[in-house]
């Protein structure tokens, strides 16, 4: 459904008077406000003095950090400050802010994607919003507690994507406007899909659940899936995720034998959580192959985690190749 319905009149209606909406309706058109001008910048790329090239820095998580990493963080904060937070967490900050009483506890991604700035691709911006953990540690809680979660896609179009816990919407930057405008409502992920999405390159290093997975769809017609796959790679996770919500698929991150990759390369609190929040609200599931995503507990912000997610009918499939794995390698122990 198209009806053009402004961001902010869809925010302003949602929060009503309730001080904790309008605490979220505001964290959400903070991040609306911050992305039209990461938007403007990522368009204008080396206009705007914008490389892609690295700056010598690393993020808490090892991450080389490229320009516009810094850049988006700064735009972000600069944006979020008259919001009501408790603790705000970047990819691009080793720890937490932490402010007395502010309502909510809220995480991001600046930007999604670092390594298709270079190349004139698609990149985005994550954030996850829970009610603040009030004197308990921040962000260590269920995905489930997330009131709110959102990506921004800066693709040929640039679009926000949001849930606030009752189906997910798409807005598209107007940019005549300089505003969001609602293009799609009630979005509902394909149950069934033929298209699948990892980094193949990694194929030595994964585990056997995933290997056979993909191999089943390698084998399409002839294999025991019995239909033709396609694979998209954008190696940018909004991007996949994009896709997905508009015509199915699965995407898959697992863990992987490589040094640093036991837990895959996604991180849990302001990619993997508010990403599961999204697809499931979609219809969609979000799992590491053996826990739903949404039911894990972090226990550091750039905690790491394996993400498969995506079109029920594959989620569910892969999940169910894991178990036999587990319960195959429980056999042969006791035998
Ligand atoms: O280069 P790889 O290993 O394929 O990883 C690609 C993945 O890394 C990410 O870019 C990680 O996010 P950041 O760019 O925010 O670090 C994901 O968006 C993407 O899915
Ligand atoms: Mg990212
Ligand atoms: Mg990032």
């Amino acid at each position: 459904m198209t009806d053009h319905m402004p961001l902010s009149r869809y925010t302003a209606d949602y929060a009503g008077q309730d001080p904790l909406r309008l605490a979220v309706a505001a964290a959400v058109d903070a991040f609306a406000r911050a992305s039209i001008e990461i938007s403007d910048l990522i368009g204008c790329g080396a206009l705007a003095g914008i490389t892609g090239e690295a700056q010598g820095a690393q993020n808490a998580d090892g991450d080389v950090q490229k320009d516009l990493d810094v850049r988006a963080d700064e735009i972000v904060r600069a944006a979020l400050k008259s919001v009501s937070w408790a603790a705000l967490a970047s990819e691009e900050a080793e720890t937490a802010d932490i402010r007395d009483g502010g309502l909510l506890d809220i995480a991001y991604d600046p930007l999604d994607g670092s390594s298709n700035i270079e190349t004139n691709m698609t990149v985005g911006t994550i954030f996850s919003i829970m009610p603040s953990a009030k004197g308990a540690t921040p962000f260590m809680q269920k995905g489930s507690a997330q009131i709110a979660a959102g990506f921004v896609v800066y693709g040929p179009q640039t679009s926000l994507v949001l849930t606030l816990g009752d189906g997910v919407d798409i807005f598209t930057l107007d940019r005549a406007a300089g505003s969001y405008k609602r293009i799609r409502t009630r979005v509902q992920i394909p149950a069934e899909c033929a298209e699948y999405a990892i980094n193949a390159s990694n194929h030595r290093h994964w585990e056997a659940p995933v290997r056979d997975f993909v191999e089943e769809c390698l084998a399409g017609v002839d294999g025991p899936r019995g239909k033709n796959f396609n694979m998209r790679w954008i190696a940018a996770l909004v991007a996949e995720a994009y896709r997905i919500l508009i015509r199915g698929g699965v995407f898959l991150y697992p863990s992987d034998a490589r040094k640093g990759y036991a837990d895959g390369r996604l991180r849990l609190v302001y990619e993997a959580h508010p990403m599961a929040f999204i697809v499931e609200q979609a219809g969609g599931g979000a799992t590491t192959g053996r826990a739903r995503i949404l039911d894990l507990v972090p226990t550091a912000i750039h905690q790491r985690v394996p993400l498969i997610m995506g079109s029920i009918s594959k989620v569910k499939r892969i999940e169910a190749m894991h178990l036999d794995a587990s319960a195959g390698q429980a056999q042969a122990a006791a035998e």
